[in-house]
């Protein structure tokens, strides 16, 4: 499914009028009618219900004006709230219909709002800002929306939450708190990404007449199993494990070994031909959750950390690698620095780089330049924090709009990002995939080890980057998902993750 931004929808809307000629009082109505369509499903007879449909200026405000005339034909109780008669045209069109109809409209003030609060409101409906919101909202609208979200009513959001930015999930300045949301044609990227899609309450997808064909073009989507490439997953009968790749997972420290456990342990269970885990020794040798099937490639090491001369030795071992997977608990060391600049002068196989590999990398204008001109595959896997210490900008503004900090990760190394959040964000600077499954049960140290063992083990049975980004981002939380099922998000562990990849891999291939 699409996801647009507020200036895709106004170019798609723009076409459905001036192009294809659907006027668009049309869209208007079948907006607002599909909004009705929703409450009356929900409560079936509105005969004893209050319903209060606050509508501001602009086509949204217009929506809210049609699904009022339909509730007027259910319910004595319907009132219509503006914040002015200076609308659009189209929504004029319907504000004018109301009066026609002799509509209760009031035009908030102050008086009006404080009155509110005396109403006790079975049903709201929020028509006061969609897409074209522009600035924080202030005011008489704010003082609405304050309103509304202390109502116990039940709360519809025309297109998104009114003070959501539909371009980014932020709220600017306040914004309602729906149990519903109706959005149009496709969902926005605030209605999905967060806090925006927290604020939707449920969202409801519903298609107002404006062709498809008009967002052809459109280049971000939700991750939906739709989209996963899984043709790779099924097994001629006559193959060996030569066909499903060597990883070489190069991770862990004294301070994280079980980082590179968990790592190779998803590999491995992700189902690479061969997984060999390049760590200090004293650390994996003797660790029980190490699955067996793991080869291990002790490094030398100094205070815990590989040195780099260590891992030179291990060239002949390198050199038959089809994956390296970079990164995980190896520290930030001048090592880990050398090791990376080595591997990125030296091999051309498909890489993953996360954690200190991202720090290293960060803080390197070699590393930037040779990871730039690296000609194989690569994914790179940062969290925000590592995202902003690689774009050296404030973790904010990773934040604030994690798919343009995505797409600039993306850009500037010629790599697949996943940018990893509650909802993670897979691009190749081309294509953007938001991810929607998962739980909080994942906001746990080692989760960012799991998805970096999967995404090397799709790499090395042949995927593409962006294939093998999307299949591990979507497997690891439906994983954690299925866990949820029968435990709480306090006791999901990483380690649960990749033992119920069993699961997760079935539903994958088999519903
Ligand atoms: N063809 C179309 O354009 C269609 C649009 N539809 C609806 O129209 C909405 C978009 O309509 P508009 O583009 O008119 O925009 P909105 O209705 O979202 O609101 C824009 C209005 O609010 C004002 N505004 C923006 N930020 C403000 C702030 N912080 N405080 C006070 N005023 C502020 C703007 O100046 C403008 O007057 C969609 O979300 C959807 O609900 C539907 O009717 C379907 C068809
Ligand atoms: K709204």
């Amino acid at each position: 499914m699409y996801v647009l931004t507020s200036q895709q929808m106004k170019e798609i809307d723009k076409k459905a009028t001036a192009e294809i000629g659907i006027p668009e009082v049309v869209l208007m109505e079948n907006a607002g009618f599909c909004v009705f369509e929703e409450i009356k499903k929900d409560f079936g007879c509105l005969k004893d219900k209050k319903i209060a449909i606050f509508c501001g200026k602009g086509n949204n405000g217009g929506d809210g004006f049609v699904t009022a005339r339909y509730l007027l034909e259910e319910s004595k109780d319907v009132h219509i709230f503006i914040f002015g008669e200076e609308v659009t045209p189209s929504s004029k069109v319907f504000l004018q219909v109301l009066k026609n109809l002799g509509a209760d409209i009031q035009k908030l003030n102050e008086e009006v709002i404080t009155s509110l609060y005396q109403k006790k409101f079975d049903i709201v409906v929020d028509g006061i800002f969609g897409i074209g919101l522009t600035r924080d909202v202030e005011g008489l609208y704010k003082q609405v929306i304050e309103y509304i979200n202390s109502s116990k009513a039940y709360v519809y959001s025309i297109d998104i939450p009114s003070g959501v930015c539909s371009d980014t999930g932020k709220i600017k300045g306040v914004a309602v708190k729906a149990n519903k949301t109706i959005t149009f044609m496709y969902p926005k990227v605030g209605n999905i990404l967060y806090p925006g899609t927290h604020l939707c309450g449920k969202l409801i997808v519903k298609d107002i007449g404006i062709p498809k064909v008009l967002a052809e073009n459109v280049n971000t989507k939700v991750l939906t199993k739709e989209e996963l490439n899984l043709e790779k997953l099924y097994r001629y009968p006559d193959t060996h494990k030569g066909d499903y790749g060597k990883v070489g997972v190069v991770a862990g420290s004294k301070f994280f070994p079980g980082a590179s456990i968990l790592c190779a342990n998803a590999c491995v269970k992700s189902g690479c031909g061969l997984c060999f885990l390049f760590s200090p020794a004293e650390n994996v040798v003797t660790h029980n959750f190490r699955y067996p099937e793991i080869i291990l490639m002790p490094v030398e090491s100094k205070d815990g950390i590989v040195t780099f001369e260590g891992f030179k030795k291990k060239e002949e071992f390198l050199q038959k690698l089809d994956v390296i997977a970079f990164g995980c608990g190896l520290t930030q060391s001048e090592e880990t620095e050398k090791i990376l600049i080595h591997i990125l002068k030296n091999f051309q196989i498909p890489i993953v780089i996360d954690a200190d590999g991202l720090n290293v990398l960060a803080k390197s204008e070699e590393l930037h330049s040779l990871l730039r001109e690296y000609e194989a595959c690569k994914i790179l896997t940062p969290h925000y924090k590592e995202a902003s210490r690689i774009l050296g900008c404030d973790v904010d503004d990773v934040a604030k709009n994690p798919i343009d900090a995505a797409l600039e990760i993306s850009k500037r190394f010629d790599c697949v990002c996943i940018l990893k959040s509650a909802r993670t964000i897979i691009t190749d600077s081309h294509k953007v995939f938001i991810n929607v499954l998962g739980n909080p049960g994942m906001a746990k140290g080692g989760s960012g080890d799991v998805l970096t063992g999967i995404v090397s083990a799709m790499l090395s049975q042949g995927y593409d980057a962006l294939d093998a980004a999307k299949l591990a981002v979507y497997l690891h939380s439906l994983s954690a998902d299925i866990l949820l099922e029968r435990k709480t998000v306090q006791t999901i562990l990483p380690s649960e993750i990749i033992e119920n990849l069993d699961i997760a891999f079935r539903r994958v291939i088999e519903d």
